[in-house]
C-alpha cells in the first residue's frame, strides 16, 4: 500500500486505530476451540467486527509460530481474509545478515504479501535494505519501544550526548523514505514521542501501548502528529478481550468504536478531516 492510500484510508475510516492480532489459545472464547481452526475462527470474526472501525490490523507472529506448521496456516488464512483496504503488519521484529534478510522479506512480503513487517535495526543497513527494495512495502523500524526493557539500550549516549535511539532515527532515515519506512515508538513514553517527531517529521509512526500497557492516545496525538496525521495507533488485548465469552467479538467491535471515536476528534481538531 503507499502511502497516499493510507492517509486517505485514515481519512475515509476517521480512524488511525491498527487492531493487533495477538490471538493466544489460552484466551479465545471456548466454544471456538472445538472448531477445526479457533485461531483463524476467532480473527475472521475479530476482523468482521472491527473492520468498519480501523485502518490496520498486526498480527503479532509469535503467537503463530508457537503452535508449529498449523499456526502459520491460520496466519496464512487471517492474511488472505483481511479486507485489501486495510493496511497489513507482520510484527515479526526481524533482521540478520543481508542474504537471510531476503528470505524474511520473501517470507512476509511475497509468501504472506504482508504490507508491512517490523524490524529490530541492531544489525545495521544490510539487515533492512533487502526489505526496501519490495514497491509499496514498508519496513517498521525499532526506535523507541514501549517495554520497560526500553531503559537498557535505547537511552544510552554516545560521546556527543546522543542517545542510541535518536541516533538509530537518523541513520535508518537516511536508508529509507517516509514512504516506505515507519518507526515503532511506544505509547509510553509521551516524553520521548516529541523528540523522535523531531527527528523524522515526516515519518509515520506504529504506536503500540495504549489499552492494556496504560498509554495514552491523546498524549500520542499531541506529540506525535504530523501534517498526514502520521501514526497507527495499535491496540491488541484491549479490543481482542474485551470479553472472554460468546460475545467476545461484539464487545472487541465496541471497544475498537471507543477508539475510534476518540481518534475521529482528534482527526477534527487538527483538521484532517
Ligand atoms: O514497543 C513495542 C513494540 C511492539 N509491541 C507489540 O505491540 C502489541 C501490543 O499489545 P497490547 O496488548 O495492546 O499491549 C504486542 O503485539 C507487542 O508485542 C509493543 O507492545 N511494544
Amino acid at each position: 500500500m503507499t502511502r497516499e492510500k493510507l492517509i486517505q484510508e485514515i481519512k475515509s475510516t476517521k480512524s488511525f486505530l491498527c487492531v493487533g492480532l495477538d490471538t493466544d489459545m489460552d484466551r479465545i472464547p471456548k466454544h471456538l476451540l472445538d472448531t477445526e481452526d479457533p485461531i483463524f475462527e476467532f480473527n475472521k470474526a475479530i476482523i468482521d467486527a472491527t473492520k468498519d472501525h480501523c485502518v490496520a490490523y498486526k498480527p503479532n507472529i509469535a503467537f503463530y509460530e508457537c503452535l508449529g506448521p498449523k499456526g502459520w496456516e491460520s496466519l496464512k488464512k487471517t492474511i488472505d481474509y483481511i479486507p485489501k483496504n486495510k493496511f497489513t503488519i507482520a510484527d515479526a521484529k526481524r533482521g540478520d545478515i543481508g542474504n537471510t534478510s531476503r528470505y524474511y522479506a520473501k517470507t512476509f512480503f511475497e509468501y504472506m504479501d504482508f504490507d508491512a513487517v517490523t524490524i529490530a535495526p541492531y544489525m545495521g543497513e544490510d539487515s533492512i535494505t533487502p526489505f526496501l527494495e519490495y514497491k509499496d512495502k514498508w519496513v517498521i523500524v525499532l526506535a523507541l519501544t514501549s517495554n520497560k526493557g526500553a531503559l537498557d539500550f535505547q537511552f544510552m549516549t554516545d560521546l556527543s550526548g546522543e542517545k542510541l535511539y535518536e541516533n538509530v532515527l537518523k541513520k535508518t532515515s537516511k536508508w529509507g523514505s517516509a514512504e516506505q519506512l515507519m518507526y515503532v515508538v511506544g505509547a509510553t513514553r509521551s516524553e520521548g514521542i516529541q523528540s523522535v517527531r523531531n527527528i523524522v517529521p515526516n515519518y509515520f509512526f506504529l504506536v503500540p501501548g495504549i489499552g492494556a500497557q496504560g498509554g495514552s492516545l491523546n498524549d500520542t496525538a499531541q506529540y506525535g502528529w504530523n501534517d498526514d496525521c502520521g501514526l497507527l495507533v495499535n491496540s491488541s488485548r484491549g479490543i481482542l478481550y474485551a470479553s472472554e465469552g460468546e460475545d467476545f467479538a461484539s464487545k472487541a467491535q465496541e471497544k475498537a468504536i471507543e477508539v475510534q471515536q476518540e481518534m475521529e476528534v482528534i482527526l477534527k481538531d487538527k483538521g484532517l478531516i
